[in-house]
Protein backbone atom coordinates (compact mmCIF):
# COMPACT_ATOMS: atom_id res chain seq x y z
CA UNK A 1 0.00 0.00 0.00
CA UNK A 2 1.11 3.77 -0.79
CA UNK A 3 0.20 5.91 1.44
CA UNK A 4 0.15 9.35 0.38
CA UNK A 5 0.13 13.11 2.53
CA UNK A 6 -1.13 16.05 0.83
CA UNK A 7 -1.07 18.71 3.82
CA UNK A 8 -2.90 21.08 1.53
CA UNK A 9 -5.50 19.11 -1.04
CA UNK A 10 -8.10 21.33 -2.74
CA UNK A 11 -11.19 21.35 -5.20
CA UNK A 12 -9.61 21.78 -8.62
CA UNK A 13 -12.09 23.45 -11.17
CA UNK A 14 -10.56 23.76 -14.51
CA UNK A 15 -12.08 25.73 -17.51
CA UNK A 16 -11.06 25.61 -21.06
CA UNK A 17 -11.08 28.80 -22.62
CA UNK A 18 -10.52 29.76 -26.66
CA UNK A 19 -7.95 32.43 -25.58
CA UNK A 20 -6.76 34.38 -22.28
CA UNK A 21 -8.04 38.16 -22.43
CA UNK A 22 -7.70 40.36 -19.21
CA UNK A 23 -10.76 42.23 -18.25
CA UNK A 24 -12.94 39.84 -20.67
CA UNK A 25 -16.07 38.21 -19.56
CA UNK A 26 -14.43 35.10 -20.83
CA UNK A 27 -16.93 32.15 -21.99
CA UNK A 28 -16.10 28.57 -20.95
CA UNK A 29 -16.08 25.47 -23.78
CA UNK A 30 -15.91 23.57 -21.12
CA UNK A 31 -15.36 22.58 -17.70
CA UNK A 32 -14.15 19.77 -14.71
CA UNK A 33 -14.13 19.68 -11.35
CA UNK A 34 -11.59 17.05 -9.85
CA UNK A 35 -10.53 16.29 -6.06
CA UNK A 36 -6.84 17.94 -6.29
CA UNK A 37 -3.55 18.16 -4.64
CA UNK A 38 -0.49 16.80 -5.38
CA UNK A 39 -0.79 13.70 -2.73
CA UNK A 40 -4.18 13.28 -4.20
CA UNK A 41 -3.50 12.79 -7.68
CA UNK A 42 -0.67 10.21 -7.00
CA UNK A 43 -3.27 8.41 -4.84
CA UNK A 44 -6.06 8.64 -7.92
CA UNK A 45 -3.33 7.88 -10.49
CA UNK A 46 -2.65 4.94 -8.33
CA UNK A 47 -6.54 3.44 -7.43
CA UNK A 48 -6.73 3.96 -11.57
CA UNK A 49 -3.93 1.60 -12.06
CA UNK A 50 -5.04 -1.26 -9.76
CA UNK A 51 -2.01 -0.29 -7.13
CA UNK A 52 -3.61 -0.33 -3.69
CA UNK A 53 -3.32 4.01 -2.13
CA UNK A 54 -4.94 5.45 1.02
CA UNK A 55 -4.37 9.41 0.68
CA UNK A 56 -4.51 11.65 4.27
CA UNK A 57 -5.71 14.54 3.70
CA UNK A 58 -6.94 17.06 6.25
CA UNK A 59 -10.51 18.93 5.37
CA UNK A 60 -12.61 21.30 6.06
CA UNK A 61 -15.70 23.73 5.52
CA UNK A 62 -18.03 23.15 2.47
CA UNK A 63 -15.11 22.78 -0.36
CA UNK A 64 -13.82 19.60 1.80
CA UNK A 65 -17.47 18.13 2.01
CA UNK A 66 -17.15 18.09 -1.90
CA UNK A 67 -13.54 16.81 -2.05
CA UNK A 68 -14.15 13.58 0.60
CA UNK A 69 -17.65 13.39 -1.92
CA UNK A 70 -15.24 13.69 -5.50
CA UNK A 71 -12.86 11.06 -4.05
CA UNK A 72 -15.43 8.70 -2.08
CA UNK A 73 -16.96 8.69 -5.73
CA UNK A 74 -13.70 7.72 -7.14
CA UNK A 75 -12.86 4.93 -4.66
CA UNK A 76 -9.91 6.75 -3.39
CA UNK A 77 -9.55 5.16 0.27
CA UNK A 78 -9.01 7.88 2.41
CA UNK A 79 -8.03 9.00 5.59
CA UNK A 80 -9.61 13.07 6.29
CA UNK A 81 -8.89 14.99 9.07
CA UNK A 82 -11.39 17.46 9.83
CA UNK A 83 -9.98 21.37 10.27
CA UNK A 84 -11.62 24.15 11.38
CA UNK A 85 -10.27 25.98 8.14
CA UNK A 86 -12.13 25.75 4.22
CA UNK A 87 -10.31 23.55 2.12
CA UNK A 88 -9.15 25.31 -1.21
CA UNK A 89 -10.65 25.45 -4.73
CA UNK A 90 -7.43 25.81 -7.81
CA UNK A 91 -8.85 27.53 -10.55
CA UNK A 92 -6.85 26.07 -14.24
CA UNK A 93 -7.47 28.20 -17.01
CA UNK A 94 -6.77 25.83 -20.19
CA UNK A 95 -6.02 27.42 -23.56
CA UNK A 96 -6.84 25.06 -26.71
CA UNK A 97 -2.84 25.11 -27.58
CA UNK A 98 -2.20 23.31 -24.13
CA UNK A 99 -1.23 26.66 -22.26
CA UNK A 100 -2.31 26.25 -18.49
CA UNK A 101 -3.10 29.34 -16.67
CA UNK A 102 -2.91 28.03 -13.13
CA UNK A 103 -4.31 30.08 -9.70
CA UNK A 104 -3.74 28.00 -6.05
CA UNK A 105 -5.08 29.65 -2.75
CA UNK A 106 -2.83 29.41 0.15
CA UNK A 107 -5.11 27.15 2.00
CA UNK A 108 -6.72 27.05 5.01
CA UNK A 109 -4.47 27.62 8.14
CA UNK A 110 -3.81 24.28 9.82
CA UNK A 111 -3.23 24.94 13.97
CA UNK A 112 -0.71 22.98 16.13
CA UNK A 113 -3.23 20.98 17.16
CA UNK A 114 -4.44 20.14 13.84
CA UNK A 115 -0.96 19.52 12.12
CA UNK A 116 -0.07 16.76 15.04
CA UNK A 117 -3.33 14.81 14.34
CA UNK A 118 -2.82 15.11 10.66
CA UNK A 119 0.86 13.88 12.02
CA UNK A 120 -0.40 11.05 14.03
CA UNK A 121 -2.81 9.73 11.44
CA UNK A 122 0.34 9.04 9.02
CA UNK A 123 2.55 7.59 11.41
CA UNK A 124 0.09 4.98 12.47
CA UNK A 125 -1.07 4.34 8.83
CA UNK A 126 2.49 4.08 7.96
CA UNK A 127 3.37 1.07 9.80
CA UNK A 128 1.01 -0.99 6.92
CA UNK A 129 2.44 1.42 4.01
CA UNK A 130 5.40 0.32 1.20
CA UNK A 131 5.66 4.17 0.80
CA UNK A 132 4.55 7.31 2.36
CA UNK A 133 4.58 10.09 -0.62
CA UNK A 134 4.26 13.66 1.22
CA UNK A 135 3.18 16.55 -2.00
CA UNK A 136 2.24 19.46 -2.43
CA UNK A 137 2.64 22.96 -0.70
CA UNK A 138 2.88 23.22 3.10
CA UNK A 139 -0.50 25.59 4.42
CA UNK A 140 0.05 28.26 6.64
CA UNK A 141 0.62 26.93 10.04
CA UNK A 142 2.81 24.33 10.04
CA UNK A 143 6.21 25.30 10.64
CA UNK A 144 9.13 24.32 8.70
CA UNK A 145 10.74 22.63 11.94
CA UNK A 146 7.69 20.62 12.33
CA UNK A 147 7.24 19.45 9.29
CA UNK A 148 10.64 18.38 8.93
CA UNK A 149 10.49 16.58 12.30
CA UNK A 150 7.75 14.65 10.60
CA UNK A 151 10.11 13.35 7.79
CA UNK A 152 12.51 12.80 10.28
CA UNK A 153 10.19 10.26 12.08
CA UNK A 154 8.88 8.69 9.17
CA UNK A 155 12.79 8.08 7.81
CA UNK A 156 13.63 7.03 11.47
CA UNK A 157 10.55 4.34 11.94
CA UNK A 158 11.89 2.75 8.59
CA UNK A 159 9.58 4.10 6.61
CA UNK A 160 10.79 4.68 2.64
CA UNK A 161 9.53 8.16 2.09
CA UNK A 162 9.28 10.32 -0.76
CA UNK A 163 8.86 14.20 -0.81
CA UNK A 164 7.23 15.79 -4.15
CA UNK A 165 7.48 19.74 -2.83
CA UNK A 166 9.05 23.20 -3.11
CA UNK A 167 11.48 25.47 -1.37
CA UNK A 168 12.43 24.62 2.44
CA UNK A 169 10.10 21.42 2.45
CA UNK A 170 11.80 19.74 -0.06
CA UNK A 171 15.08 20.59 1.29
CA UNK A 172 13.53 19.45 4.91
CA UNK A 173 12.75 16.35 2.68
CA UNK A 174 16.16 15.45 1.49
CA UNK A 175 17.55 16.51 4.94
CA UNK A 176 16.22 14.10 6.39
CA UNK A 177 17.27 11.36 4.40
CA UNK A 178 13.63 10.79 2.11
CA UNK A 179 14.18 8.07 -0.27
CA UNK A 180 13.34 9.65 -3.15
CA UNK A 181 12.51 13.15 -3.98
CA UNK A 182 11.05 14.76 -7.05
CA UNK A 183 11.23 18.46 -7.89
CA UNK A 184 10.39 19.55 -11.51
CA UNK A 185 12.85 21.68 -13.13
CA UNK A 186 12.04 25.27 -10.60
CA UNK A 187 12.37 23.62 -7.60
CA UNK A 188 15.27 21.99 -8.58
CA UNK A 189 16.64 25.44 -9.42
CA UNK A 190 16.00 26.88 -6.91
CA UNK A 191 17.18 23.82 -4.02
CA UNK A 192 20.23 24.23 -5.43
CA UNK A 193 20.43 28.04 -6.39
CA UNK A 194 21.22 27.93 -10.00
CA UNK A 195 19.14 27.13 -13.17
CA UNK A 196 19.69 24.61 -15.05
CA UNK A 197 20.61 25.02 -18.86
CA UNK A 198 21.44 21.38 -19.85
CA UNK A 199 20.41 17.95 -18.85
CA UNK A 200 24.31 18.00 -17.45
CA UNK A 201 23.09 20.67 -15.01
CA UNK A 202 20.29 18.86 -14.35
CA UNK A 203 22.15 15.85 -12.60
CA UNK A 204 24.70 17.72 -11.15
CA UNK A 205 22.31 19.41 -9.08
CA UNK A 206 20.54 15.89 -8.65
CA UNK A 207 23.53 14.91 -7.41
CA UNK A 208 24.20 17.46 -4.90
CA UNK A 209 20.44 16.91 -3.54
CA UNK A 210 21.69 13.22 -2.78
CA UNK A 211 24.59 14.64 -1.04
CA UNK A 212 22.86 16.44 1.06
CA UNK A 213 20.40 13.28 2.11
CA UNK A 214 17.81 12.03 -0.98
CA UNK A 215 18.26 8.18 -1.76
CA UNK A 216 17.15 9.01 -5.55
CA UNK A 217 16.49 12.03 -7.30
CA UNK A 218 13.25 11.94 -9.99
CA UNK A 219 14.00 15.42 -11.48
CA UNK A 220 10.96 16.13 -13.69
CA UNK A 221 11.32 18.41 -16.90
CA UNK A 222 8.35 19.01 -18.74
CA UNK A 223 8.69 18.38 -22.36
CA UNK A 224 12.05 17.62 -21.79
CA UNK A 225 10.97 14.60 -19.87
CA UNK A 226 12.33 13.19 -16.63
CA UNK A 227 16.10 12.27 -14.91
CA UNK A 228 16.71 9.86 -12.64
CA UNK A 229 19.68 9.54 -10.51
CA UNK A 230 20.29 7.04 -8.23
CA UNK A 231 22.32 4.36 -6.41
CA UNK A 232 22.53 2.50 -10.05
CA UNK A 233 23.52 5.59 -12.18
CA UNK A 234 21.85 8.30 -14.08
CA UNK A 235 18.80 7.67 -16.61
CA UNK A 236 17.14 10.24 -18.93
CA UNK A 237 13.94 9.94 -20.67
CA UNK A 238 11.44 11.47 -22.96
CA UNK A 239 7.94 10.45 -24.03
CA UNK A 240 6.45 13.15 -26.55
CA UNK A 241 3.10 14.49 -26.88
CA UNK A 242 1.43 15.41 -30.01
CA UNK A 243 -1.72 17.32 -28.14
CA UNK A 244 -0.74 18.29 -25.02
CA UNK A 245 -4.10 19.00 -23.12
CA UNK A 246 -3.07 20.28 -19.62
CA UNK A 247 -0.21 19.50 -17.81
CA UNK A 248 -2.09 20.13 -14.89
CA UNK A 249 -1.01 16.80 -12.40
CA UNK A 250 1.45 15.18 -15.08
CA UNK A 251 4.32 15.35 -12.53
CA UNK A 252 1.92 13.59 -9.73
CA UNK A 253 1.36 11.04 -12.38
CA UNK A 254 4.65 10.52 -13.33
CA UNK A 255 5.55 10.02 -10.01
CA UNK A 256 2.70 7.58 -9.41
CA UNK A 257 3.70 5.57 -12.42
CA UNK A 258 7.65 5.36 -11.53
CA UNK A 259 6.50 4.23 -8.04
CA UNK A 260 4.06 1.79 -8.84
CA UNK A 261 6.35 -0.02 -11.14
CA UNK A 262 8.98 -0.13 -8.68
CA UNK A 263 10.72 2.64 -8.22
CA UNK A 264 13.75 1.96 -9.77
CA UNK A 265 15.71 1.54 -12.84
CA UNK A 266 14.83 2.10 -16.16
CA UNK A 267 11.34 -0.02 -16.37
CA UNK A 268 9.60 2.28 -13.40
CA UNK A 269 11.40 5.52 -15.20
CA UNK A 270 9.53 3.96 -18.65
CA UNK A 271 6.46 3.52 -16.50
CA UNK A 272 6.44 6.78 -14.98
CA UNK A 273 6.60 9.08 -18.36
CA UNK A 274 4.28 6.72 -19.98
CA UNK A 275 1.67 8.32 -17.09
CA UNK A 276 2.99 11.48 -17.23
CA UNK A 277 2.38 11.85 -21.10
CA UNK A 278 -1.04 10.48 -21.10
CA UNK A 279 -2.21 12.84 -17.80
CA UNK A 280 -0.68 15.50 -20.58
CA UNK A 281 -3.31 14.35 -23.37
CA UNK A 282 -6.55 14.58 -20.82
CA UNK A 283 -8.14 17.54 -19.53
CA UNK A 284 -8.05 19.10 -16.52
CA UNK A 285 -6.27 16.79 -13.19
CA UNK A 286 -7.88 13.61 -14.53
CA UNK A 287 -5.40 10.68 -14.35
CA UNK A 288 -4.56 8.40 -16.30
CA UNK A 289 -6.22 5.04 -16.66
CA UNK A 290 -4.19 1.92 -18.39
CA UNK A 291 -6.30 2.33 -21.77
CA UNK A 292 -5.13 5.88 -21.61
CA UNK A 293 -1.37 4.32 -21.60
CA UNK A 294 1.12 4.07 -24.69
CA UNK A 295 4.22 2.74 -23.55
CA UNK A 296 5.43 2.64 -27.20
CA UNK A 297 6.49 6.43 -27.70
CA UNK A 298 8.56 6.64 -24.05
CA UNK A 299 12.61 6.54 -24.32
CA UNK A 300 14.87 5.99 -22.19
CA UNK A 301 18.86 5.94 -22.26
CA UNK A 302 21.80 5.62 -19.67
CA UNK A 303 24.27 8.71 -19.22
CA UNK A 304 22.53 10.91 -21.71
CA UNK A 305 24.55 13.69 -22.93
CA UNK A 306 25.42 16.17 -20.36
CA UNK A 307 25.24 18.76 -23.32
CA UNK A 308 21.72 18.34 -24.32
CA UNK A 309 20.23 21.64 -24.20
CA UNK A 310 16.55 21.86 -22.07
CA UNK A 311 13.99 23.55 -24.37
CA UNK A 312 10.97 23.54 -21.83
N1 LIG B 1 4.41 19.38 -22.76
C1 LIG B 1 4.72 18.11 -22.42
N2 LIG B 1 4.96 17.18 -23.37
C2 LIG B 1 5.26 15.90 -23.04
N3 LIG B 1 5.36 15.46 -21.77
C3 LIG B 1 5.15 16.35 -20.79
C4 LIG B 1 4.82 17.72 -21.05
N4 LIG B 1 4.66 18.35 -19.87
C5 LIG B 1 4.88 17.42 -18.92
N5 LIG B 1 5.18 16.22 -19.47
C6 LIG B 1 5.44 14.96 -18.77
O1 LIG B 1 4.95 15.06 -17.44
C7 LIG B 1 6.05 14.99 -16.52
C8 LIG B 1 5.84 15.97 -15.38
O2 LIG B 1 5.79 17.29 -15.89
P1 LIG B 1 6.36 18.55 -15.08
O3 LIG B 1 7.83 18.51 -15.04
O4 LIG B 1 5.71 19.74 -15.71
O5 LIG B 1 5.81 18.23 -13.63
P2 LIG B 1 5.27 19.17 -12.46
O6 LIG B 1 5.72 20.58 -12.66
O7 LIG B 1 5.59 18.48 -11.20
O8 LIG B 1 3.70 19.07 -12.74
P3 LIG B 1 2.47 19.25 -11.72
O9 LIG B 1 2.96 20.04 -10.56
O10 LIG B 1 1.39 19.97 -12.49
O11 LIG B 1 2.04 17.86 -11.38
C9 LIG B 1 7.31 15.25 -17.33
O12 LIG B 1 8.42 14.59 -16.74
C10 LIG B 1 6.93 14.66 -18.68
O13 LIG B 1 7.12 13.27 -18.67
O1 LIG C 1 -0.25 24.53 -4.42
P1 LIG C 1 0.46 23.19 -4.59
O2 LIG C 1 0.20 22.28 -3.42
O3 LIG C 1 1.90 23.32 -4.93
O4 LIG C 1 -0.18 22.49 -5.88
C1 LIG C 1 -1.55 22.15 -5.87
C2 LIG C 1 -1.91 21.70 -7.27
O5 LIG C 1 -1.69 22.72 -8.24
O6 LIG C 1 -1.11 20.58 -7.62
C3 LIG C 1 -1.89 19.62 -8.32
C4 LIG C 1 -1.24 19.32 -9.63
O7 LIG C 1 0.04 18.80 -9.46
C5 LIG C 1 -3.28 20.18 -8.43
O8 LIG C 1 -4.24 19.17 -8.27
C6 LIG C 1 -3.36 21.22 -7.34
O9 LIG C 1 -4.29 22.25 -7.62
Amino acid sequence: MILTVTLNPSVDRALEVDALVRGEVLRAADSHIDPGGKGVNVSRALLANGVRSTAVVPTGGAEGEQLVDLLNAEGVDLLSVPIAGRTRSNITLAEPDGTVTKINEAGPVLSDTEFAQVSKAVLDAAEHADWVVICGSLPPGPSIDAFADLCSRLVGAGNRLAVDSSGPALLAGVAAGAALVKPNREELAEAVGAEPATLGDVVEACRRLRAAGAGAVLASLGADGAVLVDADGVLAGVSPVSVPRSTVGAGDALLAGFLAAGARGAAALTEGLAWGAAAVSLPGSRMPTPADLDRTHVRVTPDPDPSRLLHS
